[in-house]
């Protein structure tokens, strides 16, 4: 199947004259999640509100679900595409429930089912049914009035979602969050998303793709790290800004290629052993793992000799092993990676897979692995085949 939305040299100009957009054509697929952003008036709300039609083109033609929408029922065509909104646009006198069940209750639901489906969906962003259910839009805080709308959206389980600031009108950290349990949210539901934000981060951190606009046209279409990495026009890259490296951090991973593997001690053994290895090695610190190969900490090369300078027995690695406070997931954005390095003003972080060591991430290696994605997205091929050396010579 062709992308679930297409456009294809689309244009709107208003009555008064106002050309909103012109010659607009790209597409997004089924199940991905497309971010539209660009400074304000540059055409991005005029875009969405051309695929469910609450504003008509002057030219060009747009298909959802592979049919030309022009030639489609309003009312039935926006029964498919849910729309969350920045004032969200709860109604007041409605509880959460009902709210959440509007949809559903118009398009002929039981009044039972409709209800079932909207506690299963406020369960589902993070809203428990039974607290929040029987309250009013007004005894919610602004991020709890979001969820709503997110799952007021989700409920007649629409295949096309449009999100328009979903996330504009909440403070920094709570925007955050939303961010992170809608993309979780999507990794489940797979909805087919354009998102609108004037926010370049948010642009990134959601998107599969990015549109960047430009004045009422798009300048660039690409993954994130595209944008960020290699950006098409002087306009994007002053629009992704000077920080694009930074930008960047968020959106590259730590995979196991990235990884170090430091000398690795355990906890039972002991620790002249342990020592003996480390300046066989030439290492000032092992890794301290516990039987289970979980992470206990570290050790470093001189503790056993420090503590036994008296004469006296230095014991186990576990008796020198210190806590190692940072750590990351694999899969992480390298950004948490840095982050947890400067939080603990540790020199590295211990990489885990659930609760297994995997290795440790160093700044050099996090500074390849920067790097390395750069030119990856700069040639079109993934990251594990950047030749090593053309990174280094760059
Ligand atoms: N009904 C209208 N009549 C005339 N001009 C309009 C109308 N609606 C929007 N416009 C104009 O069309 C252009 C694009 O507006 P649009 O709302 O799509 O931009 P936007 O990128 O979503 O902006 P923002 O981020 O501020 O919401 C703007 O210049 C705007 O003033």
């Amino acid at each position: 199947m062709r992308g679930m939305i297409r456009f294809e040299q689309v244009g709107k100009v208003y009555p008064d004259g106002t050309a909103a957009v012109d010659d607009l054509s790209f597409e997004v697929r089924e199940g991905e999640l497309v971010t539209l952003v660009g400074p304000s008036g540059c055409g991005k709300t005029t875009t969405m509100m051309m695929v469910n039609r609450l504003i008509e083109p002057t030219s060009g033609r747009i298909f959802v679900e592979g049919r030309d929408i022009s030639g489609v029922d309003p009312v039935a065509l926006r029964r498919r595409i849910g729309y969350v909104i920045q004032q969200v646009g709860l109604f007041p006198h409605r509880t959460v429930l009902d709210n959440t069940a509007t949809v559903p209750a118009l398009i002929g639901w039981k009044k039972a089912r409709a209800r079932e489906r909207a506690a299963e969906l406020l369960d589902l962003v993070g809203l428990d049914p039974a607290t929040y259910g029987p309250r009013y839009p007004a005894q919610l805080s602004g991020g709890q009035r979001q969820r709503v709308g997110v799952a007021r959206a989700l409920a007649a389980d629409p295949p096309v979602l449009l999100m328009d600031e979903p996330f504009g009108a909440v403070d920094p950290v709570v925007r955050e969050r939303l961010q992170n349990e809608f993309l979780k949210l999507q990794a489940t539901v797979r909805k087919t998303v354009l998102l609108v934000t004037h926010d370049i981060e948010e642009a990134v951190r959601m998107g599969d793709r990015i549109a960047v606009y430009g004045e009422g046209r798009i300048e660039q279409f690409d993954s994130p790290g595209a944008v960020l990495g290699t950006p098409a026009t002087p306009y994007v890259a002053r629009f992704v800004g000077a920080d694009r490296g930074l930008k960047r951090l968020s959106v590259t991973t730590v995979e196991p290629a990235d990884l170090e593997q430091p000398p690795v001690a355990r906890t039972g053994e002991p620790a002249r052993d342990a020592a003996a290895r480390m300046r066989a090695e030439g290492a000032r610190w092992a890794v301290v793992l516990n039987d289970d190969g979980e992470l206990h900490g570290w050790i470093a090369a001189d503790a056993p000799a420090r503590a036994g300078a008296d004469g006296s027995e230095p014991g186990s690695v576990g008796d020198h092993a210190r806590r190692m406070e940072a750590w990351v997931p694999l899969g992480s954005p390298l950004k948490q990676a840095f982050s947890e390095m400067l939080q603990h003003d540790a020199g590295w972080v211990a990489v885990l897979d659930g609760a297994r060591f995997v290795g440790v991430l160093t700044p050099a290696k996090l500074h390849e692995a920067l790097r390395r994605s750069v030119d990856a997205d700069a040639q079109g091929i993934g990251r594990g085949e950047v030749d090593f050396d053309s990174v280094s010579d760059a």
